[in-house]
Protein backbone atom coordinates (compact mmCIF):
# COMPACT_ATOMS: atom_id res chain seq x y z
CA UNK A 1 0.00 0.00 0.00
CA UNK A 2 1.05 3.59 -0.39
CA UNK A 3 3.15 5.07 2.03
CA UNK A 4 1.68 7.46 4.17
CA UNK A 5 2.15 10.17 6.77
CA UNK A 6 4.21 13.51 7.11
CA UNK A 7 7.90 13.31 5.62
CA UNK A 8 8.50 16.15 7.58
CA UNK A 9 10.75 17.66 4.44
CA UNK A 10 11.07 20.95 5.62
CA UNK A 11 14.59 21.00 3.78
CA UNK A 12 15.06 23.70 1.24
CA UNK A 13 17.28 22.52 -1.88
CA UNK A 14 20.62 24.12 -1.87
CA UNK A 15 20.11 25.16 -5.37
CA UNK A 16 16.50 27.52 -4.45
CA UNK A 17 17.68 28.17 -0.32
CA UNK A 18 18.14 31.42 -1.53
CA UNK A 19 14.96 32.03 -3.75
CA UNK A 20 12.21 30.34 -2.29
CA UNK A 21 9.95 32.53 -1.40
CA UNK A 22 8.12 30.92 1.54
CA UNK A 23 5.24 31.46 3.15
CA UNK A 24 7.21 30.13 6.57
CA UNK A 25 8.97 32.59 7.48
CA UNK A 26 8.18 34.36 10.07
CA UNK A 27 7.32 31.21 11.72
CA UNK A 28 9.76 28.69 12.27
CA UNK A 29 12.99 30.01 11.92
CA UNK A 30 15.44 28.95 9.07
CA UNK A 31 18.41 27.77 9.90
CA UNK A 32 20.99 30.02 7.58
CA UNK A 33 23.96 26.89 7.33
CA UNK A 34 21.88 24.06 6.72
CA UNK A 35 18.50 25.74 5.00
CA UNK A 36 16.11 23.66 7.22
CA UNK A 37 13.49 24.91 9.83
CA UNK A 38 13.34 24.65 13.63
CA UNK A 39 9.89 23.47 14.16
CA UNK A 40 10.40 23.54 17.89
CA UNK A 41 9.11 26.79 17.86
CA UNK A 42 5.54 25.71 17.84
CA UNK A 43 3.32 25.36 14.98
CA UNK A 44 2.18 28.27 12.36
CA UNK A 45 -1.19 29.28 12.48
CA UNK A 46 -3.27 30.84 9.29
CA UNK A 47 -6.66 32.91 9.09
CA UNK A 48 -8.14 32.29 5.80
CA UNK A 49 -10.72 34.41 4.08
CA UNK A 50 -12.77 34.21 1.28
CA UNK A 51 -14.89 37.10 -0.99
CA UNK A 52 -17.09 34.70 -2.78
CA UNK A 53 -19.55 36.39 -4.65
CA UNK A 54 -22.95 36.60 -3.79
CA UNK A 55 -24.87 33.92 -5.66
CA UNK A 56 -22.40 31.24 -4.91
CA UNK A 57 -23.80 28.29 -2.92
CA UNK A 58 -23.19 28.17 0.69
CA UNK A 59 -21.75 24.56 0.16
CA UNK A 60 -19.66 25.31 -2.57
CA UNK A 61 -17.94 27.90 -0.55
CA UNK A 62 -17.32 25.71 2.55
CA UNK A 63 -15.94 23.06 0.28
CA UNK A 64 -13.70 25.54 -1.36
CA UNK A 65 -12.45 26.63 2.08
CA UNK A 66 -11.85 22.70 3.23
CA UNK A 67 -9.68 22.96 0.12
CA UNK A 68 -7.67 25.97 0.68
CA UNK A 69 -7.51 24.90 4.46
CA UNK A 70 -6.18 21.16 3.24
CA UNK A 71 -3.47 23.06 1.12
CA UNK A 72 -2.76 25.40 4.20
CA UNK A 73 -2.08 22.16 6.42
CA UNK A 74 0.02 20.60 3.73
CA UNK A 75 2.04 24.18 3.56
CA UNK A 76 2.39 23.52 7.19
CA UNK A 77 0.13 26.10 8.99
CA UNK A 78 -2.85 25.11 11.11
CA UNK A 79 -5.70 26.89 10.48
CA UNK A 80 -7.35 28.71 13.36
CA UNK A 81 -10.31 30.60 11.66
CA UNK A 82 -12.43 31.25 8.40
CA UNK A 83 -13.57 34.87 7.35
CA UNK A 84 -16.16 34.97 4.59
CA UNK A 85 -17.51 38.00 2.96
CA UNK A 86 -20.04 37.81 0.37
CA UNK A 87 -19.11 40.92 -2.51
CA UNK A 88 -19.99 41.20 -5.92
CA UNK A 89 -16.25 41.63 -6.55
CA UNK A 90 -13.11 42.01 -4.07
CA UNK A 91 -12.52 45.56 -2.92
CA UNK A 92 -9.41 47.08 -5.26
CA UNK A 93 -7.62 48.31 -1.97
CA UNK A 94 -7.92 45.60 0.04
CA UNK A 95 -9.88 42.68 -1.43
CA UNK A 96 -12.57 42.89 1.92
CA UNK A 97 -14.53 45.71 3.33
CA UNK A 98 -13.20 48.18 5.82
CA UNK A 99 -15.30 46.66 8.37
CA UNK A 100 -14.47 42.86 7.60
CA UNK A 101 -10.96 44.03 7.37
CA UNK A 102 -10.78 45.66 11.21
CA UNK A 103 -12.44 42.23 12.11
CA UNK A 104 -9.53 40.23 10.61
CA UNK A 105 -7.35 42.63 12.41
CA UNK A 106 -8.70 42.02 15.65
CA UNK A 107 -8.48 38.53 15.66
CA UNK A 108 -4.93 38.54 14.22
CA UNK A 109 -3.95 40.24 17.02
CA UNK A 110 -5.83 38.60 19.74
CA UNK A 111 -4.73 35.79 18.68
CA UNK A 112 -1.22 36.10 16.93
CA UNK A 113 -1.83 34.89 14.33
CA UNK A 114 0.87 34.36 11.74
CA UNK A 115 -0.23 35.07 8.53
CA UNK A 116 -3.52 35.23 7.00
CA UNK A 117 -4.27 33.49 3.49
CA UNK A 118 -6.83 34.66 0.63
CA UNK A 119 -8.64 32.25 -1.65
CA UNK A 120 -7.65 34.39 -4.42
CA UNK A 121 -4.83 35.99 -6.17
CA UNK A 122 -4.09 39.74 -4.71
CA UNK A 123 -2.69 42.09 -7.10
CA UNK A 124 0.33 44.02 -5.48
CA UNK A 125 -1.25 46.76 -4.13
CA UNK A 126 -3.71 44.93 -2.28
CA UNK A 127 -1.04 42.86 -0.99
CA UNK A 128 0.94 45.91 0.41
CA UNK A 129 -1.91 47.55 1.76
CA UNK A 130 -3.04 44.42 3.74
CA UNK A 131 0.16 43.59 4.78
CA UNK A 132 0.71 47.79 6.14
CA UNK A 133 -2.50 46.83 7.88
CA UNK A 134 -2.62 43.60 9.23
CA UNK A 135 1.32 43.46 10.02
CA UNK A 136 1.75 39.68 9.37
CA UNK A 137 2.53 37.72 6.43
CA UNK A 138 -0.21 37.76 3.86
CA UNK A 139 -0.06 34.53 1.56
CA UNK A 140 -2.34 34.32 -1.13
CA UNK A 141 -3.25 30.94 -3.20
CA UNK A 142 -1.33 31.09 -5.68
CA UNK A 143 1.45 31.48 -3.38
CA UNK A 144 0.46 28.70 -1.04
CA UNK A 145 0.35 26.45 -4.12
CA UNK A 146 3.66 27.35 -5.28
CA UNK A 147 5.52 27.43 -2.23
CA UNK A 148 3.96 23.69 -1.48
CA UNK A 149 5.31 22.79 -5.20
CA UNK A 150 8.68 24.53 -4.08
CA UNK A 151 8.67 22.00 -0.50
CA UNK A 152 8.11 19.14 -3.25
CA UNK A 153 10.36 19.68 -5.99
CA UNK A 154 12.86 17.27 -6.13
CA UNK A 155 14.38 16.74 -10.23
CA UNK A 156 16.61 19.26 -11.17
CA UNK A 157 13.57 20.30 -13.79
CA UNK A 158 11.10 20.28 -11.34
CA UNK A 159 13.00 22.29 -8.61
CA UNK A 160 14.06 24.62 -11.98
CA UNK A 161 10.28 24.79 -12.82
CA UNK A 162 9.48 25.60 -9.28
CA UNK A 163 12.04 28.51 -9.55
CA UNK A 164 10.59 29.76 -12.32
CA UNK A 165 6.88 30.28 -11.43
CA UNK A 166 8.34 32.00 -8.04
CA UNK A 167 10.18 34.43 -10.11
CA UNK A 168 7.28 35.00 -12.31
CA UNK A 169 4.78 35.50 -9.08
CA UNK A 170 7.64 38.02 -7.53
CA UNK A 171 7.91 39.97 -10.86
CA UNK A 172 4.90 41.94 -10.77
CA UNK A 173 4.50 42.18 -7.31
CA UNK A 174 8.02 43.72 -5.93
CA UNK A 175 6.70 47.08 -4.45
CA UNK A 176 4.12 45.00 -2.22
CA UNK A 177 6.66 42.23 -0.94
CA UNK A 178 9.17 41.59 1.30
CA UNK A 179 12.36 42.92 0.69
CA UNK A 180 14.10 39.44 0.73
CA UNK A 181 16.11 40.25 -2.74
CA UNK A 182 18.66 42.05 -0.54
CA UNK A 183 20.28 38.96 0.46
CA UNK A 184 20.14 37.60 -3.08
CA UNK A 185 21.80 40.82 -4.65
CA UNK A 186 24.75 40.26 -2.39
CA UNK A 187 23.84 43.41 -0.58
CA UNK A 188 24.53 46.96 -0.90
CA UNK A 189 24.32 49.99 -3.06
CA UNK A 190 27.51 48.75 -5.26
CA UNK A 191 25.08 46.42 -7.24
CA UNK A 192 23.00 49.16 -8.36
CA UNK A 193 23.53 50.59 -11.93
CA UNK A 194 23.64 54.15 -12.86
CA UNK A 195 20.67 55.45 -11.70
CA UNK A 196 18.94 52.76 -11.07
CA UNK A 197 16.57 52.92 -8.18
CA UNK A 198 16.23 50.16 -5.47
CA UNK A 199 13.37 49.36 -7.13
CA UNK A 200 14.47 48.86 -10.79
CA UNK A 201 17.24 47.10 -9.62
CA UNK A 202 15.36 44.27 -8.11
CA UNK A 203 13.02 44.15 -11.31
CA UNK A 204 16.45 43.77 -13.22
CA UNK A 205 17.79 41.29 -10.83
CA UNK A 206 14.51 39.33 -11.17
CA UNK A 207 14.27 39.55 -14.96
CA UNK A 208 17.79 38.24 -14.89
CA UNK A 209 17.14 35.30 -12.94
CA UNK A 210 14.11 34.59 -14.72
CA UNK A 211 15.92 34.43 -18.37
CA UNK A 212 19.13 32.20 -16.64
CA UNK A 213 16.32 29.59 -15.45
CA UNK A 214 14.24 30.01 -18.66
CA UNK A 215 17.88 28.93 -20.50
CA UNK A 216 18.07 26.38 -18.05
CA UNK A 217 14.66 24.60 -18.49
CA UNK A 218 15.95 24.63 -22.23
CA UNK A 219 18.84 22.60 -21.75
CA UNK A 220 17.02 20.31 -19.48
CA UNK A 221 14.59 20.22 -21.97
CA UNK A 222 16.67 18.91 -24.91
CA UNK A 223 18.20 16.27 -22.25
CA UNK A 224 14.68 14.49 -21.48
CA UNK A 225 13.92 14.72 -25.28
CA UNK A 226 16.91 13.13 -25.87
CA UNK A 227 15.86 10.20 -23.42
CA UNK A 228 12.05 10.28 -24.43
CA UNK A 229 12.97 9.29 -27.78
CA UNK A 230 15.80 6.89 -26.68
CA UNK A 231 11.87 4.96 -25.22
CA UNK A 232 11.67 4.16 -28.67
CA UNK A 233 7.84 3.59 -29.81
CA UNK A 234 6.50 1.98 -26.82
CA UNK A 235 2.74 2.98 -26.13
CA UNK A 236 2.68 6.04 -23.35
CA UNK A 237 0.24 6.10 -21.08
CA UNK A 238 -0.12 8.87 -18.60
CA UNK A 239 -2.51 9.10 -15.05
CA UNK A 240 -4.08 12.64 -14.99
CA UNK A 241 -6.52 13.79 -12.23
CA UNK A 242 -6.95 16.77 -9.52
CA UNK A 243 -4.84 16.18 -7.01
CA UNK A 244 -4.72 13.61 -4.01
CA UNK A 245 -6.97 11.40 -5.73
CA UNK A 246 -4.56 8.23 -5.81
CA UNK A 247 -2.83 8.23 -9.01
CA UNK A 248 0.47 7.81 -7.15
CA UNK A 249 -0.95 4.79 -5.24
CA UNK A 250 -2.37 3.47 -8.52
CA UNK A 251 1.28 3.78 -10.17
CA UNK A 252 2.47 1.63 -7.58
CA UNK A 253 -0.07 -0.73 -7.80
CA UNK A 254 0.38 -0.87 -11.70
CA UNK A 255 3.89 -0.91 -11.79
CA UNK A 256 4.85 -2.41 -8.60
CA UNK A 257 6.84 0.98 -7.73
CA UNK A 258 7.30 2.69 -4.72
CA UNK A 259 6.28 6.32 -5.70
CA UNK A 260 5.32 8.30 -2.88
CA UNK A 261 1.94 8.85 -2.17
CA UNK A 262 0.10 10.52 0.65
CA UNK A 263 -3.11 12.15 2.09
CA UNK A 264 -1.51 15.54 1.43
CA UNK A 265 -1.89 17.35 -1.65
CA UNK A 266 0.46 18.13 -4.60
CA UNK A 267 2.55 14.53 -3.06
CA UNK A 268 3.67 14.14 -6.56
CA UNK A 269 5.56 17.36 -8.47
CA UNK A 270 8.25 15.37 -10.32
CA UNK A 271 6.96 12.42 -13.10
CA UNK A 272 7.59 9.21 -12.67
CA UNK A 273 8.00 6.90 -15.74
CA UNK A 274 7.97 3.22 -14.99
CA UNK A 275 7.79 0.30 -17.63
CA UNK A 276 4.32 -2.19 -17.48
CA UNK A 277 4.30 -5.08 -18.72
CA UNK A 278 0.65 -6.11 -19.35
CA UNK A 279 0.01 -9.51 -20.72
CA UNK A 280 2.95 -9.08 -23.30
CA UNK A 281 2.12 -5.91 -24.19
CA UNK A 282 4.65 -3.18 -22.82
CA UNK A 283 3.61 0.23 -22.03
CA UNK A 284 5.27 2.97 -20.59
CA UNK A 285 3.40 4.31 -17.04
CA UNK A 286 4.00 8.08 -16.33
CA UNK A 287 2.52 9.46 -12.92
CA UNK A 288 2.51 13.09 -12.76
CA UNK A 289 1.74 16.26 -10.90
CA UNK A 290 -2.20 16.84 -9.98
CA UNK A 291 -4.53 19.34 -10.85
CA UNK A 292 -6.26 21.60 -8.74
CA UNK A 293 -9.08 24.64 -9.40
CA UNK A 294 -7.80 28.18 -10.01
CA UNK A 295 -4.08 26.63 -10.62
CA UNK A 296 -1.66 29.46 -11.35
CA UNK A 297 -1.57 29.86 -14.71
CA UNK A 298 2.25 31.04 -14.58
CA UNK A 299 2.65 27.49 -13.05
CA UNK A 300 1.09 25.44 -15.46
CA UNK A 301 3.76 27.15 -17.86
CA UNK A 302 6.78 26.75 -15.29
CA UNK A 303 5.64 23.13 -15.57
CA UNK A 304 5.85 23.02 -19.53
CA UNK A 305 8.38 20.00 -19.55
CA UNK A 306 6.54 17.92 -16.37
CA UNK A 307 2.75 18.47 -18.63
CA UNK A 308 4.56 17.22 -21.85
CA UNK A 309 4.81 13.58 -20.16
CA UNK A 310 0.85 13.93 -20.37
CA UNK A 311 0.76 16.36 -24.08
CA UNK A 312 3.09 13.14 -25.67
CA UNK A 313 0.89 10.08 -24.04
CA UNK A 314 -1.06 8.44 -26.23
CA UNK A 315 -3.62 7.43 -23.55
CA UNK A 316 -5.06 9.44 -20.65
CA UNK A 317 -6.61 7.53 -17.43
CA UNK A 318 -7.92 10.08 -15.74
CA UNK A 319 -8.05 9.26 -12.01
CA UNK A 320 -10.72 10.47 -10.16
CA UNK A 321 -11.91 10.35 -6.54
CA UNK A 322 -15.50 9.53 -6.43
CA UNK A 323 -15.52 9.59 -2.44
CA UNK A 324 -14.80 13.68 -2.78
CA UNK A 325 -18.21 15.31 -2.70
CA UNK A 326 -16.64 17.72 -5.24
CA UNK A 327 -15.89 14.95 -8.14
CA UNK A 328 -18.19 16.14 -10.55
CA UNK A 329 -16.06 19.74 -10.38
CA UNK A 330 -12.89 17.98 -9.79
CA UNK A 331 -13.41 16.13 -13.37
CA UNK A 332 -14.48 19.31 -15.16
CA UNK A 333 -11.26 21.54 -13.67
CA UNK A 334 -9.75 18.46 -14.81
CA UNK A 335 -10.54 18.33 -18.37
CA UNK A 336 -10.20 22.43 -18.70
CA UNK A 337 -6.57 22.08 -17.41
CA UNK A 338 -6.08 19.45 -20.04
CA UNK A 339 -7.63 22.01 -22.92
CA UNK A 340 -5.40 24.50 -21.77
CA UNK A 341 -2.07 22.49 -22.00
CA UNK A 342 -3.65 21.12 -25.36
CA UNK A 343 -3.88 17.19 -24.76
CA UNK A 344 -8.35 17.33 -24.14
CA UNK A 345 -8.55 15.15 -27.55
CA UNK A 346 -6.57 12.53 -26.57
CA UNK A 347 -7.96 8.37 -25.81
CA UNK A 348 -9.19 8.49 -22.13
CA UNK A 349 -10.45 6.01 -19.70
CA UNK A 350 -11.69 7.34 -16.89
CA UNK A 351 -11.58 5.54 -13.32
CA UNK A 352 -13.32 6.15 -10.24
CA UNK A 353 -11.12 5.47 -7.49
CA UNK A 354 -11.63 4.88 -3.59
CA UNK A 355 -15.09 3.24 -3.39
CA UNK A 356 -14.29 2.02 -0.28
CA UNK A 357 -13.99 5.57 1.05
CA UNK A 358 -17.60 6.43 -0.94
CA UNK A 359 -19.31 3.40 0.83
CA UNK A 360 -17.45 3.63 3.94
CA UNK A 361 -19.11 7.59 4.06
CA UNK A 362 -22.50 6.16 2.63
CA UNK A 363 -22.87 4.11 5.70
CA UNK A 364 -22.12 7.01 7.89
CA UNK A 365 -24.38 9.13 6.17
CA UNK A 366 -27.18 6.96 6.64
CA UNK A 367 -26.33 6.04 10.54
CA UNK A 368 -26.49 9.63 11.10
CA UNK A 369 -29.56 10.47 9.10
CA UNK A 370 -31.08 7.15 10.90
CA UNK A 371 -30.53 8.06 14.33
CA UNK A 372 -32.22 11.77 13.81
CA UNK A 373 -29.13 13.70 14.32
CA UNK A 374 -29.50 15.66 10.34
CA UNK A 375 -33.18 14.73 9.48
CA UNK A 376 -32.44 17.85 6.36
CA UNK A 377 -35.47 16.35 4.60
CA UNK A 378 -34.52 18.97 1.71
CA UNK A 379 -31.23 17.40 1.28
CA UNK A 380 -31.23 14.74 -1.61
CA UNK A 381 -30.04 11.80 -0.53
CA UNK A 382 -27.01 10.20 -1.59
CA UNK A 383 -26.94 8.40 -4.71
CA UNK A 384 -25.60 4.33 -4.35
CA UNK A 385 -22.37 3.46 -5.86
CA UNK A 386 -24.59 1.23 -8.14
CA UNK A 387 -26.80 4.16 -9.47
CA UNK A 388 -23.33 6.31 -9.74
CA UNK A 389 -22.04 3.60 -11.56
CA UNK A 390 -24.97 3.41 -14.17
CA UNK A 391 -25.57 7.02 -14.43
CA UNK A 392 -21.74 7.24 -15.58
CA UNK A 393 -21.40 4.65 -17.43
CA UNK A 394 -24.35 5.88 -19.65
CA UNK A 395 -22.99 9.27 -19.57
CA UNK A 396 -19.54 9.40 -20.26
CA UNK A 397 -17.86 9.08 -23.36
CA UNK A 398 -14.78 7.68 -22.46
CA UNK A 399 -14.24 3.83 -21.02
CA UNK A 400 -15.41 3.91 -17.29
CA UNK A 401 -14.52 1.80 -14.27
CA UNK A 402 -14.71 1.88 -10.67
CA UNK A 403 -12.19 0.90 -8.19
CA UNK A 404 -10.36 1.27 -4.91
CA UNK A 405 -6.30 1.32 -5.14
CA UNK A 406 -5.89 1.00 -1.47
CA UNK A 407 -8.21 -2.15 -1.33
CA UNK A 408 -6.96 -3.34 -4.32
CA UNK A 409 -10.86 -3.79 -5.71
CA UNK A 410 -11.68 -4.24 -9.68
CA UNK A 411 -8.22 -3.90 -10.29
CA UNK A 412 -7.81 -7.11 -12.15
CA UNK A 413 -10.94 -5.44 -14.82
CA UNK A 414 -8.87 -2.36 -14.78
CA UNK A 415 -5.72 -4.08 -15.63
CA UNK A 416 -7.47 -6.16 -18.38
CA UNK A 417 -9.49 -2.45 -19.76
CA UNK A 418 -5.66 -1.13 -20.05
CA UNK A 419 -4.85 -4.06 -21.88
CA UNK A 420 -7.33 -3.90 -23.89
CA UNK A 421 -6.44 -0.45 -24.86
CA UNK A 422 -3.33 -0.75 -24.85
CA UNK A 423 -2.74 -3.35 -27.27
CA UNK A 424 -5.48 -1.29 -29.53
CA UNK A 425 -3.18 1.49 -29.78
CA UNK A 426 -0.11 -1.03 -30.17
CA UNK A 427 -1.72 -2.36 -33.23
CA UNK A 428 -2.72 0.61 -34.38
CA UNK A 429 0.83 2.23 -34.66
CA UNK A 430 2.31 -1.77 -35.57
CA UNK A 431 -0.42 -2.93 -38.02
CA UNK A 432 2.15 -5.39 -39.38
CA UNK A 433 3.60 -6.98 -36.49
CA UNK A 434 0.72 -8.70 -35.67
CA UNK A 435 1.31 -11.03 -32.47
CA UNK A 436 4.99 -9.75 -32.21
CA UNK A 437 6.54 -7.21 -29.41
CA UNK A 438 7.59 -3.82 -30.58
CA UNK A 439 10.63 -1.96 -29.03
N1 LIG B 1 -9.82 5.19 0.91
C1 LIG B 1 -9.00 5.18 -0.11
N2 LIG B 1 -7.90 5.94 -0.10
C2 LIG B 1 -7.08 5.90 -1.16
C3 LIG B 1 -7.33 5.10 -2.30
N3 LIG B 1 -6.34 5.28 -3.20
C4 LIG B 1 -5.50 6.20 -2.65
N4 LIG B 1 -5.92 6.55 -1.42
C5 LIG B 1 -5.29 7.51 -0.49
O1 LIG B 1 -5.43 8.82 -1.00
C6 LIG B 1 -4.30 9.62 -0.65
C7 LIG B 1 -3.71 10.25 -1.89
O2 LIG B 1 -3.14 9.25 -2.70
P1 LIG B 1 -1.99 9.56 -3.76
O3 LIG B 1 -1.74 8.30 -4.48
O4 LIG B 1 -0.86 10.25 -3.10
O5 LIG B 1 -2.77 10.59 -4.67
P2 LIG B 1 -2.21 11.43 -5.92
O6 LIG B 1 -3.34 11.54 -6.88
O7 LIG B 1 -0.93 10.85 -6.41
O8 LIG B 1 -1.98 12.83 -5.23
P3 LIG B 1 -0.98 14.05 -5.66
O9 LIG B 1 0.33 13.48 -6.06
O10 LIG B 1 -0.92 14.83 -4.40
O11 LIG B 1 -1.66 14.79 -6.76
C8 LIG B 1 -3.33 8.69 0.08
O12 LIG B 1 -3.53 8.86 1.46
C9 LIG B 1 -3.77 7.31 -0.37
O13 LIG B 1 -3.48 6.30 0.57
C10 LIG B 1 -8.51 4.27 -2.28
O14 LIG B 1 -8.82 3.53 -3.20
N5 LIG B 1 -9.29 4.36 -1.17
MG1 LIG C 1 0.91 11.63 -6.55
Amino acid sequence: MAKKGNTGNWNATSSTRHHTIDIAQAGPKRDPNTGTYDTTQGQETAVLVAVPDKRQPEAQTREYLDELEFLAQTAGAEVTKRFIQRLDKPDIRTFVGEGKLAEIKAFVNHTKASMVIFDDELSASQLRNLEAELKVKIVDRSLLIIDIFARRAKSATARTQVELAQYQYLLPRLTGLWSHLDKQRGGGVSQRGPGETEIETDRRVVRERIDFLKDRLKELDKQSTTQRKSRGGVIRVALVGYTNVGKSTLMNLLSRSEVFAENKLFATVDSTVRKVVLENTPFLLSDTVGFIRKLPTRLIESFKSTLDEIREADLLVHVVDISHEAFEEHIAVVNDTLKEIGAAEKPMLLVFNKIDQYELDSAALKKHTFEGMNPDEDETPRPTLAQLQATYMAKMHDPVIFISAQERQNIDQLRALLTRHVAALHRQRYPNQVGEEAE
